[in-house]
């Protein structure tokens, strides 16, 4: 039996059996809560073990491009993975708003940005002393307060004072995810930005992969009916067509359309 037959999810084996024998795909996912477990620091996550050595064994096969996509920014993306310049696999970070494959999204802040960030930063920093256990992370387009590890009520607390902050402007993008919300000064999202890397690199089908509510602007823009695949990691409402229990059964689904695209892919043998 196959590892996604182990899962039981025959739907599942069959959309990877049809990607992978796609002349040309693009296979990309999110990082936190996809490719890597949660942790309570954010500079302690390391990608699930095999994970990374799956989508680079992909990315060594004909036509097939391979993307990490997250809302990290590039920098911090690129320690966590390990991916360096002039590596086969791309990076998208901060949502959409930057990426290592030219003519993607490179959302250059502007100096309104770049104050604005300062000043959100500021008000965040005051908001955390607040809030004792809550965090801060400063990204390049984004702050973020974190609160995994404290009790339902003062996360709650904290998440909604955060949201406060840029609810109702125009000129901030109010991003809530797991035990976290950001405030960014970007409008990037993953969803365009997938489909611009798909553009770039002539990918006709995508996979993706994600656990969060950002990940569902990317699972929108890709329609089964086209081809795409797209998989939601973990509960909650979704727009993607398969789910995955685990972040763990994601890295065994990503090994199975690395093994069906090694044999299937057209060119591969
Ligand atoms: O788009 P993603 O790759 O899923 O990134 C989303 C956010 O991930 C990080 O926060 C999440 O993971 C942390 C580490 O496990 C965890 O502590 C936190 O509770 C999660 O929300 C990251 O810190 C954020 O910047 C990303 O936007």
């Amino acid at each position: 039996m196959s590892d996604v037959g182990a899962l039981g999810d025959p739907a599942l084996e069959d959309a990877l059996t049809g990607l992978a024998r796609r002349r040309t795909v693009l296979v990309a996912s999110d990082l936190d809560g996809a490719l890597a477990e949660f942790t309570r620091d954010p500079a302690d996550t390391v990608p699930a073990p095999g994970a990374m050595l799956a989508l680079r064994g992909l990315a060594r096969l004909p036509g097939t491009s391979v993307a990490v996509v997250s809302g990290r920014d590039a920098a911090t993306l690129a320690e966590l993975t390990g991916v360096r310049p002039g590596d086969p696999v791309a990076l998208v970070g901060s949502h959409g708003a930057e990426s290592s494959v030219a003519g993607v999204t490179a959302q250059r802040l502007d100096d309104g940005q770049r104050a604005l960030l300062d000043e959100l930063t500021t008000t965040v920093a005051e908001l955390i002393e607040r809030h004792r256990g809550a965090r801060l992370e400063r990204k390049r387009a984004a702050v973020a307060v974190h609160t995994r590890g404290l009790s339902d009520d003062a996360e709650q607390a904290a998440l909604e004072e955060a949201v406060g902050l840029g609810e109702g402007r125009d000129d901030v993008r109010v991003l809530r995810g797991k035990s976290v919300v950001e405030l960014s000064v970007s409008h990037a999202d993953k969803g365009s930005a997938l489909l611009a890397l798909a553009r770039v690199v002539g990918a006709e089908s995508v996979f993706y992969s994600g656990d969060d509510v950002t990940d569902e602007d990317a699972f929108r823009v890709l329609p089964a009916a086209d081809g795409h695949v797209t998989v939601k990691v973990g509960d909650g409402g979704t727009a993607a067509e398969h789910r995955v229990p685990s972040v763990g059964a994601l890295v065994v689904v990503v090994r199975r359309l690395l093994a069906l695209r090694s044999d299937l892919a057209p060119g591969a043998r």
